[in-house]
């Protein structure tokens, strides 16, 4: 595979945070408008955004976001933000993205949820007209937050749904928050008909990966510890489940160790359905298209692997069947003179 084709190639992206999105030279700007100062700035911020090579857990990983929150309490910001995602994904041939976010980290200097979720759409929504990028937005309650604050970004899912927000996430610190603390939220939402995506499995714990399952969620975010138990594997396939990969991230946050251990051939071989994504694209200093190219060096997955991946992307997507077949046809002619 050739980075430029890879790169041109239409791509869907189901798993990228907003928040981890941030690019260096977009949060100089903002620092700039806000006159709240950086504490580094060109390579040295740039540095500082990505998670180190020494991470040890998902814990540390997630620290790389306390730099960015301070700049995105503002309007304006979520919405320059967004439409800067859209400028970068537009950038590499993604053709559909959902892109997720917690509203209840923005809300430290008086933004409502509803502000903040209309800033963001609307950032979204300008980045379409300028790129033609689809996209919608997917609204992550977050672990550590407490049951009332995660309820109210379900009601906020709920409001928007349809209207440029497409579902709910589960994020942030897995090893000391189980799933199954989340059992009555996530079935709020399930009740609603809120299409529901749940990180899960990212921090070794298989049991998680059932729970979302139980509690109806049809993906699951990094899924790495599914490959420790042959009976939620199982459960994973006879529900069609699809795991949203994204193998820079899971090196980054010790979800695996050694490329040995990295489960994409075993998942893939298993019949599990599984896509490709960034996760973060400054976090994890990374982009669809490099994503797909380690997979190439890894593995020597080809083209046509890389439409099989893109095709259960569009599967899993919280779109209508009349979009998923478009997108789908887009796949299979622009994929079609690839051998
Ligand atoms: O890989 C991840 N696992 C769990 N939580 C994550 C991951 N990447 C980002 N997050 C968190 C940090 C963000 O602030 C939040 C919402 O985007 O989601
Ligand atoms: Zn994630």
């Amino acid at each position: 595979m050739k980075r430029d084709i890879v790169q041109h190639l239409p791509k869907i992206e189901l798993h990228c945070h907003l928040d981890g999105s941030v690019r260096p030279h977009i949060l100089e700007q903002l620092a700039q408008i806000q006159n709240r100062p950086l504490s580094a700035t060109g390579p040295e911020l740039a540095a500082k955004l990505i998670a180190p090579e020494e991470c040890q857990s998902l814990l540390e990983y997630l620290e790389r976001f306390d730099i960015v929150l301070p700049y995105l309490q503002e309007a304006s910001a979520l919405e320059l933000i967004a439409y800067d995602l859209i400028a970068q994904v537009a950038a590499e041939n993604v053709t559909y993205i959902e892109v997720r976010f917690a509203p209840m980290l923005f809300v430290k200097e008086g933004l409502t949820i509803t502000e903040i979720v209309a800033a963001v759409l609307a950032g979204l929504k300008r980045g379409e007209v300028a790129f033609g990028v689809k996209s919608n937005a997917l609204l992550c309650a977050m672990r550590h937050h407490s049951h009332q604050r995660n309820q109210e970004v379900i009601e906020s899912a709920k409001e928007y749904l349809g209207r440029g927000v497409a579902g709910f996430d589960l994020a942030g610190d897995e090893a000391n928050y189980p799933t199954a603390d989340f059992s009555e939220l996530i079935s709020l939402g399930v009740t609603q008909q809120i299409p529901v995506t749940l990180h899960a499995g990212e921090c070794g714990c298989p049991q998680n990966v059932a729970e979302s399952i139980r509690l109806g969620a049809t993906r699951i975010g990094h899924g790495i510890a599914i490959q420790k138990d042959p009976a939620v594997l199982q459960t994973c396939i006879e529900n069609q489940t699809l795991v949203e990969m994204c193998p820079t991230s899971n090196f980054q946050t010790k979800a695996v160790l050694e490329l040995a251990d990295y489960p994409f051939k075993h998942f893939l071989e298993a019949g599990l359905k599984i896509c490709i994504n960034t996760d973060n694209r400054t976090v994890s200093n990374t982009t669809l298209t490099d994503e797909y190219l380690k997979l190439h060096q890894w593995y020597g997955i080809d083209y046509r692997c890389m439409e099989t991946l893109n095709h259960n992307a569009v599967d899993g997507a919280f779109i209508s069947d009349q979009v998923k077949e478009a997108l789908h046809a887009q796949l299979t002619a622009e994929y079609a003179h690839l051998s």
